[in-house]
């Protein structure tokens, strides 16, 4: 038997960052960006008004206020979108609407509020000083300067950035493309009511969702017969489409376990029993002319899930050139104990709760059989328990690993703290604390 960090060591010096490739912003999201990207413009690209109102010159309406306001006529209207160059004269104003250019001699904007609102002819019942609500050109990003580095992960915000500085397309690395093939006779395609002796394939509506949730483009074949010839030529289609390839079934010991019969025999993937429970058998190797990645999973879903977690995420983390792992594992207390076979790796799945005061807790989430799918999916992490530890006390600190993507005790937070005091977070208190916008 081999430890858990020699088969994911051997996977993750196996696997290759993807050759970047250009792509346009709206394809690119979720990818990572291959080339430093530099502003084209300057943002914003010209002075503009951050508010509906009056540009004017401060100090033509310094003085203005109760009793006495100013008057000023209104030379015209200025709406974003305007792309005439406008002067504006001493002693008049334009009115003016947010976001649109500021006519050159214009050094402020007053506020719809503080005036009357004319159109012809404005009273302006509040001055203000020199600069006030004007956006300048280039205070939020200077033209040539670099705006996102390369490695910077391409979500809405840097997306938004990327589009707002110019750019239509970045170089990237594009996202892997993974193929889930679930193998075994007994299986039959969600929505159908299983005979006897059936089994609906969940592991391959499970896996290509885990693989969507990290980010990468998932596709799945289902059903695939527990036959070498057909489990074969399945493999070899699928070489064409995929980036990765993953598979749930037929490795253990049984006559039947088509995947290793045929893996066996073809490009370089290795069978071996790893300590950990569950997911004890475990293949990995690479398939093709183009060296594609493949993991054979255990086909038992919980065994197929914690082998995802464990040994697949980081690496199409790493293939999308990302870091391996993204979040470490939590410390959490445990509320019960346990037992964990010894000399193995026990991933036990477990329900965290946490309050505002105390660290997090874990409890287990239901029967630990292979099998058991109706805990897995109450469950909100894997507590990692040690190979020389056998059995976990109350009180006990565990290492918790996040399911899908979260780190542990985010939704025990959100469901305890926020939803039963009424999301504290968007509350009147804080809204006033951050402030008002410009
Ligand atoms: N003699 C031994 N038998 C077994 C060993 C062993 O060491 N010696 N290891 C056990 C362990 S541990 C595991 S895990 C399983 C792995 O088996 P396979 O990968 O060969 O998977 P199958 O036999 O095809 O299926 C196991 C189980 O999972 C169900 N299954 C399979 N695919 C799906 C799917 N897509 N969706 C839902 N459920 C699925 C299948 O019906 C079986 O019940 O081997 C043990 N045996
Ligand atoms: O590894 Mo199996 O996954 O122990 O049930």
């Amino acid at each position: 038997m081999i430890g858990v960090h020699e088969h994911l060591a051997r996977i993750l010096s196996t696997v290759r960052v993807a050759a970047p490739t250009r792509r346009a912003l709206d394809g690119a999201q979720g990818c990572v960006l291959a080339e430093d990207l530099r502003s084209r413009v300057s943002l914003p690209g010209f002075d503009n008004s951050a508010m509906d109102g009056y540009a004017v010159l401060a100090s033509d309406v310094e003085r203005a206020g109760n009793p006495y306001p100013t008057r000023l006529p209104v030379e015209g209207d200025i709406a974003a979108g305007d792309t005439t160059r406008r002067r504006l004269r001493p002693g008049t104003t334009f009115r003016i609407m947010t976001g649109a250019p500021v006519p050159e001699g214009a050094d402020a904007v007053v506020p719809v509020e503080q005036t009357d609102a004319g159109v012809e002819r404005v009273t302006i019942h509040e001055g203000v000083p020199h600069g006030r609500h004007i956006r300048p050109q280039g205070e939020d990003v200077g033209e040539g300067q670099i705006v996102l580095r390369a490695g910077t992960r391409l979500g809405p915000r840097q997306l938004a950035l990327a589009a707002a500085v110019g750019h239509g397309d970045a170089l990237v690395i594009p996202l892997p493309r993974v193929v889930v093939v679930s193998t075994g006779d007994e299986l039959i395609d969600p929505g159908q009511v299983p005979g006897f002796g059936q089994v609906v394939d969940s592991n391959g509506p499970m896996l290509a969702a885990a693989a969507r949730d990290l980010g990468v483009v998932a596709s799945r074949v289902g059903g695939v017969a527990d036959d070498p010839e057909t489990v074969s030529r399945v493999l070899r289609q699928q070489l064409a489409r995929a980036d990765a390839i993953v598979t749930t079934g037929g490795v253990s010991m049984g006559a039947y376990d088509a995947v290793k019969a045929v893996l066996s025999e073809l490009g370089t993937v290795q069978f071996d029993r790893v300590a950990m429970q569950p997911g004890k058998p475990q293949g990995f190797g690479t398939l093709g002319e183009d060296s594609v990645p493949v993991f054979t999973l255990p086909g038992n879903p919980v065994s197929s899930l914690v082998s995802f977690e464990v040994f697949v995420a980081p690496a199409l983390r790493r293939m999308a050139g990302r870091p391996a792992f993204e979040s470490a594992p939590v410390v959490a207390r445990a509320e019960q104990g346990w037992t964990s076979p010894s000399s193995k790796t026990q991933f036990a799945r477990v329900v965290v709760t946490s309050s505002d005061s105390e660290p997090l807790r874990v409890r287990l989430a239901g029967g630990q059989g292979s099998h058991v799918l109706g805990s897995l999916a109450d469950a909100h992490g894997l507590a990692i328990v040690a190979p020389e530890v056998t059995e976990v006390k109350p009180g006990d600190e565990v290492l918790v690993l996040g399911l899908d993507g979260t780190t542990p005790g985010d939704h025990a937070v959100a469901a305890t703290a926020g939803e039963a005091s009424g999301m504290p977070w968007f509350g009147a208190t804080a809204v006033a604390a951050a402030g008002s916008p410009s």
